[in-house]
């Protein structure tokens, strides 16, 4: 009988897979670091206001809260790394040159799963870019979403675009909708419901055709409203630097509640669900805005499909062998896994190699 250890929604990682965890997210943030990204390590709660207020529209629902008998205020849990370091490149680095490029990895806590996504618990590792949210900055932080997969080993890998403001651009302008009814359109767009788009603004519906392989799809958009122009330049820009499979959903929205003109989706093959997302956004002090782009990876599902496994050749050194041979052989880049007492096997310390003549000899 196996009865639950721990809540539905989170999990002990356990070996292999807590390493393959720990060296996904030390080749992501070496990634981040080499392109000049320096770590910053948030705090696991915060005040809820601050929170939930710094991004626009990020959802505070999303977080597990608790009334903190210390200070009597309102805490949660972050969900979301990215308000946290909006806050702290807003608050103790806003003297900081800008851009500002900061990096962090650690865990999130939603209240709720997602319905595909059982997890509540994850592992979220990411770069943030502040103070520009240009076609540049897309480049560089998609770019280096990319490259660090690519560093981890992850192949396959695919990107999906979406404009998450596209629907308040044009039903500010060109096509407009009452706006009572502007969330109920931008649900319906999300779900691609063509009757329920139909009824409310049919000018609406070639969006939900312009979704597929990248170019055809912009192909399609660009013939939907000149008003998109410089958007679509700029997203064109930002493909025009990515080498890997890209694909354009315009009206997808879901999970990118604070992202602006551009988000983006990623994924890899055998890997289940997204791996993870970015955009452009903007963060909120004091009644201002500061732009900001960046992208966010979720490690365990990666580590699930296999990533970020190593070989695991684990060397057994028996009783009275010559700890420098041992010393020598980890300076070397083996494993070795010392018998404390003589009944210890290499069997049961599950080694592939056993020190023998002093030498690594293969079981
Ligand atoms: N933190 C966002 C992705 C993101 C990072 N920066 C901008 N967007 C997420 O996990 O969905």
């Amino acid at each position: 009988m196996t009865s639950a250890l721990l809540p539905a929604g989170f999990h002990d990682r356990l070996p292999p897979r807590a390493d393959a965890a720990a060296r996904l997210e030390a080749c992501v943030l070496g990634t981040a670091f080499a392109h000049g990204y320096e770590r910053t390590d948030p705090a696991l709660a915060e005040f809820e206001e601050g929170l939930a207020s710094r991004l626009k529209a990020a959802r505070r629902q999303d977080a597990v809260r608790f009334i903190d008998p210390v200070s009597q205020r309102s805490l949660a849990i972050r969900p979301d790394i990215t308000a946290q370091v909006g806050r702290i490149a807003a608050t103790r680095m806003a003297h900081h040159p800008r851009p500002l490029r900061l990096s962090y990895g650690g865990p999130v806590l939603k209240l709720r799963a997602a319905d595909l996504a059982p997890e509540r618990e994850r592992l979220q590792v990411g770069c943030e870019l502040i103070g520009l949210d240009n076609v540049a900055a897309a480049r560089e932080v998609a770019g280096i979403a990319v490259e660090a997969l690519a560093a981890a080993g992850v192949t396959g890998v695919s990107i999906d675009f979406t404009l998450p403001d596209l629907v308040d651009v044009l039903a500010a302008g060109p096509l407009p909708v009452p706006a009572e009814r502007i969330d109920a359109l931008r649900d319906r767009l999300d779900a691609k419901d063509a009757g329920g788009v139909a009824e409310i603004a049919p000018d609406y519906l070639p969006l939900i055709e312009a979704a597929g392989p990248f170019g055809p799809a912009l192909t399609r958009l660009r013939g939907f409203d000149g008003a998109l122009a410089s958007r679509l330049d700029g997203l064109a820009a930002v493909a025009a630097g990515l080498d890997v499979a890209l694909t354009l959903d315009p009206t997808e929205r879901h999970g990118f509640e604070y992202q602006t003109w551009l988000g983006f989706s990623l994924f890899a093959e055998g890997v289940r669900g997204e791996i993870g997302r970015g955009g452009a956004y903007a963060i909120v002090e004091n009644g201002t805005e500061e732009p900001a782009m960046g992208f966010s990876l979720y490690i365990d599902q990666l580590v699930e499909a296999g990533a970020g496994a190593d070989a695991r050749r684990r060397l057994f050194v028996p009783l009275g062998s010559d700890p420098a041979i041992a010393a020598g052989l980890r300076r070397a880049g083996w494993v070795t896994v010392a018998a404390l007492e003589p009944r210890d096997t290499a069997q049961a310390q599950l080694c592939t190699h056993i020190l023998a003549d002093g030498e690594a000899r293969p079981i």
